[in-house]
């Protein structure tokens, strides 16, 4: 890591943004310049990496928020918060920022707990706007003067959430307005290409002489003008252009844009103009994703995140060492495989082709594949209409992101008991992001509804193979698998459905049947890719390991024989204890009366904080050696045994 003191002379001066508003206006293209080869060297040196194409085009847009607006007095709220790491570095982070998305580091995304200017706390999108308007509203019932400034970019626009807002902003509540201003951070990305009419529309906006007028207009108008010439001859100026009436305004906002997100000269006076305007305000800036980093500029896509320490000048190269595969990619291919199988399936991604390991698919498939935007919502129900039809969907979704469409599943899948595979991506911990994208509530959040099958495969074979059983049920399903790869087991190309409902043995204890003397007799009954800790485990323990395979329909039949024939069982699963497949062992046991002593081992009721993954684990007691020591310390020492079975 470069060393601040020389090598950002400027910045490392900047403590506090009433320092940057210190600062003469001359000397804030320095400050940038320094700020985006600060972010660029800290993240080409960091070994969790981070997001960066986002990071790197936010750069002058940040420097002019903080230099207008009087943050922290004057809100920010920025929306997903990936974009925010030169907001860390200008609000007193950023000597921390080499620590980003580090276990005990800064997190990656605004973290109210983090810092004062850390508005809202964000990493799931398009909450900004309804942020900053309550926010906006709070400040007027209060009669305090503030400004609520949610910052959105255009991927995020395309949320059904994003629209709720806007319908509601613009307006007055009982007579009273929120001054608040919303700035759409356009740079004609999302993750992958953007998709949908909004885009088109924003390219509008941008394209032909509307744009290539303000552009230029706006440098002549607003240079060095006072404040009250700059406005009226900013209106003037574009009063005279073909100003297409937006869609914005049609929502109550005073669009004002598109300006060159990269130009402080603009930035700085429009949005000093647009800060003491009252009421619902909107500026669309246009950007670069990745500016001022060539390689980034020219593949935004790639450069989206990096996924650990790259060199710059030559930027993110593929290690030629054989990577075990992940399940994104046992997904992808097996989606690739079933496609030619089944011509009824279709698939559906909100926004996360690459996350989610659709590139093949949509390549060979493009009229079978569906990007529909950062629209869980509509993902959900789209596949819904077309499961209606004979269609055979399968929507790749990330676990933490359904969340944003459980109506959706419950009311529009489930109800009507349609065939939707769902592939839940990303389940369990999932390390440098932390807990705004967790997908640890799965399990609970699907096993409690009616038709809803859930299953947790162990390894990447498993994967496929449920991914094959449950596209043949006909009734909706999840498939949930964590991010990365799993233990290797290479994915048979021949598809074998597995026995509904039906869990296996993997160890038998050689424990005789006890009943009273001598250790306990355990099993452990393993969902998912915990199966292999617990085997590790059950080595030590000389514990019977089942893979239960299903949380629903749960193998009540193996739950019931495994409580017969051992003094005690114990339930794993990377998943929330409260709700999940242990709570489902417990409701079997409950319901034939048996009350045989049950561990439950998952995620506890607590959010978790970004780290990495197999550390996360071992803290939460969920490593091998976790499991055996809470297995000993519930069930051990080594002679006695719960006294519940010698009743
Ligand atoms: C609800 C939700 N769905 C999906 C994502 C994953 N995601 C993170 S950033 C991003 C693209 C955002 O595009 P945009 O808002 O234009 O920001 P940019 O990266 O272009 O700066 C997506 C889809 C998310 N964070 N939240
Ligand atoms: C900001 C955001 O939500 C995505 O970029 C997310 O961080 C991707 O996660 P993965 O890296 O697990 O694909
Ligand atoms: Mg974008």
């Amino acid at each position: 890591m470069t060393d601040t003191a020389s090598s950002y002379p400027l910045l490392r001066t900047i403590n506090t943004p009433a320092q940057l508003r210190a600062l003469p206006r001359t000397q804030l293209r320095q400050l940038a310049d320094e700020l985006r080869a600060y972010v660029l060297d800290t993240l080409a040196n960091s070994k969790v990496g981070g997001h960066l194409g986002s990071n790197l085009g936010t750069v002058e847009l940040t420097v002019a928020l903080h230099y207008v607006f009087d943050t922290p007095h004057d809100r920010l709220v920025w929306d997903v918060g990936h974009q925010t790491y030169p907001h860390k570095v200008l609000t007193g982070r950023r000597d921390e920022l080499p620590t980003i998305r580090h276990f005990g580091g800064i997190s990656g995304f605004p973290r109210r707990e983090e810092s004062e200017y850390d508005t809202f706390g964000v990493g799931h999108s398009s909450t900004s706007i309804s942020a900053a308007h309550g926010m906006a509203m709070a400040a007027k019932l209060k009669g305090e003067a503030r400004k609520a400034v949610a910052i959105i970019g255009d991927g995020a626009m395309t949320a059904g959430m994003a629209f709720e807002a806007l319908n509601n902003a613009g307006i007055a509540h009982g007579g009273l307005m929120g001054d608040m201003l919303v700035v759409l951070n356009d740079n004609d990305m999302s993750i992958s290409p953007p998709v949908g009419a909004l885009n088109k529309y924003l390219a509008r906006l941008m394209s032909g002489k509307f744009y290539a007028k303000a552009r230029e207009g706006a440098k002549s108008v607003l240079r060095h003008t006072p404040l009250y010439e700059l406005a009226r001859r900013f209106e003037e100026h574009t009063k005279g252009m073909v100003v297409p009436g937006t869609i914005f305004e049609e929502f109550g906002f005073n669009y004002v844009g598109p300006i060159d997100g990269h130009d402080l000269d603009s930035l700085i006076p429009t949005l000093e103009n647009l800060r003491d305007r009252p009421g619902a305000q909107f500026l669309h800036v246009v950007t670069k994703k990745g500016a001022g980093y060539e390689l980034a500029e020219a593949d935004p896509v790639k450069y989206h995140a990096a996924s650990g320490k790259f060199d710059p000048a030559v930027g993110f190269v593929k290690s030629t060492a054989p990577a075990k595969p992940t399940f994104t990619q046992v997904f992808g291919n097996w989606l690739c495989d079933m496609a030619e199988l089944d011509p009824t399936l279709v698939a559906i991604t909100p926004a996360m082709r690459e996350g989610s390991g659709m590139v093949e698919f949509h390549q060979r498939y493009p009229s079978r594949y569906f990007d529909v935007g950062i629209a869980e919502q509509h993902a959900v129900t789209f596949a819904a209409g077309l499961a209606c039809e004979g269609l055979h969907p399968v929507v790749a979704i990330y676990s933490t992101f359904l969340q944003r469409a459980y109506d959706q599943l419950v009311h529009d899948v489930a109800l009507q008991n349609l065939p939707v595979l769902f592939a839940l991506d990303r389940a369990g911990l999932v390390g440098a992001d932390g807990a705004t994208h967790a997908g640890n509530y799965d399990i609970a959040y699907t096993r409690c509804i009616p038709n809803m099958a859930v299953l947790t495969p162990a390894d990447e074979n498993e994967c496929r193979q449920a991914l094959y059983t449950g596209q043949r049920h006909p009734g909706p399903v999840t498939v949930r698998y964590p991010r990365g790869a799993g233990v290797g087991a290479v994915p048979q190309s021949a598809m074998q459905a597995w026995p509904w409902g039906k869990g296996e043995m993997r160890r038998h204890s050689g424990q005789a049947q006890t009943r009273g003397q001598g250790p306990a007799r355990i099993a452990l009954l393993a969902f998912g890719t915990l199966l292999y800790p617990a085997l590790q485990a059950a080595e030590a323990l000389d514990a019977s390991v089942a893979n239960m395979r299903f949380v629903k329909p749960l193998d009540q039949a193996l739950v019931l024989e495994l409580a017969r024939s051992h003094d005690a069982l114990v339930t794993i699963e990377d998943g929330c204890i409260m709700g999940g497949a242990g709570s489902a062992v417990a409701e079997v046991l409950a319901a034939h009366g048996l009350t045989l002593p049950l561990l439950q081992l998952g995620l506890p009721d607590e959010f978790i904080e970004h780290g990495d993954v197999p550390k996360l684990m071992s803290l939460c007691g969920l490593d091998a050696a976790g499991i055996e020591r809470s297995v000993r310390e519930r069930y051990w020492p080594a002679t006695s045994v719960p006294s519940a079975v010698n009743q």
